[in-house]
């Protein structure tokens, strides 16, 4: 439009169609705004334990496992919608399809983290406490008794079947890369090997040995642990960074068009490696084991993850 017209727009009197509709927007608008005060409020959720995995060092970070009540209909804020588009309840959560917990951090806003353990009761989170993490920080700080605000959100991701699933997690991602590996195992599609990657800096920051030593009795054929350290040379782990080099040597699917794979990490980690199995020859989504539904970007086929 030219700005001749524009001005004799505005200078033009409103018919009562376009005001009426000026109205509609303002109600859409303020429904909305009211929908995301209730969405970022979640439910109140109870801490009822703590148990410490990694003590801090000089040059390790800690890591712990809180333990919270679910949430019961009885004890939810009213006020909070589960109709909100991907909000789910606890109970729905789906480790296995890569949904999480948003944790409602007062004075910021929800952050997630995955749901490593859930009963009908209580679910675990595991969670690395960074120097100065605002969210981390904050659930540290969390006394047993005390209440946050948290709620499940569906990541719409779908299980892409194939023999061979490879799961590369960095560092705390593993809190997400062996329930979906335990999941993987126990189901009966035709996978017929699952290899766990796990990139750490030293043996001493990593932990649930004895969850990855049982799934290893239960499954000697069908699952492989492996682990690489950057700043430790230990026999039977690999040393170093991940490269391609390193995917290629621990991961050989006998086809690989049968190979499926996730990557759990920070944003960049994640997208390092989608383009170092791009140049092993693997293509996406065809490759993926949780492709998101419908929306998937041009190179890497997976959506980024927002926090
Ligand atoms: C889908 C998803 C699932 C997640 N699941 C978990 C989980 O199960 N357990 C868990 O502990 N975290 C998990 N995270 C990460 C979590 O959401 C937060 O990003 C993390 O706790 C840091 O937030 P913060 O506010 O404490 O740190 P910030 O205040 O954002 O940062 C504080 C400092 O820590 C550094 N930092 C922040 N994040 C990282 C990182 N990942 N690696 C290295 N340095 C970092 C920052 O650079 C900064 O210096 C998940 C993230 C996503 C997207």
């Amino acid at each position: 439009m030219s700005s001749a017209s524009k001005k004799r727009k505005s200078d033009e009197e409103d018919t009562p169609e376009e005001e009426e509709g000026r109205t509609e927007k303002k109600k859409s608008k303020k429904d909305k705004k009211k929908k995301e005060k209730h969405f970022w409020k979640g439910w109140p959720t109870k801490l009822i334990r703590k148990v410490t995995l990694v003590n801090e060092a000089e040059d390790r970070l800690p890591v712990h496992t809180l333990t919270f009540e679910i949430p019961t209909p009885a004890t939810s804020s009213s006020s909070t919608t589960t109709s909100e588009d991907k909000m789910i309840p606890h109970t729905s959560v789906c480790m296995e399809l890569g949904d999480v917990v948003k944790m409602v951090i007062p004075g910021y806003k929800p952050k997630s983290y995955s749901m490593c353990r859930k009963t009908d009761q209580e679910f675990d989170l595991t969670l690395k406490v960074y120097p100065d993490g605002r969210a981390s920080g904050y659930l540290d700080r969390l006394a047993v008794g005390d209440t946050v605000g948290s709620f499940g959100l569906r990541k719409n991701k779908q299980h892409n079947p194939g023999a061979f699933v490879g799961i590369i997690c960095f560092g705390v991602g593993i809190t997400e890369g062996l329930p979906v590996a335990r999941a993987q195992l126990a189901l009966e599609d035709g996978t017929t090997k699952v290899v766990l990657l796990w990139a750490s800096r030293t043996t001493a920051d990593t932990f649930w040995k004895d969850s990855i030593q049982q799934l290893q009795e239960q499954y000697p054929n069908k699952f492989q642990m492996v682990h690489i350290l950057s700043r430790e040379e230990k026999e039977e782990c690999l040393h170093g960074r991940i490269n391609p080099q390193i995917l290629g040597q621990v991961f050989r699917p006998d086809d690989k068009a049968q190979a499926r794979f996730v990557s759990v990490g920070t944003k960049e980690m994640m997208k390092q490696t989608d383009q170092m199995l791009l140049q092993l020859g693997y293509t996406f989504p065809q490759n993926l084991l949780l492709p998101k539904q419908q929306e998937e970007t041009k190179e890497g086929g997976k959506q980024e993850e927002e926090d």
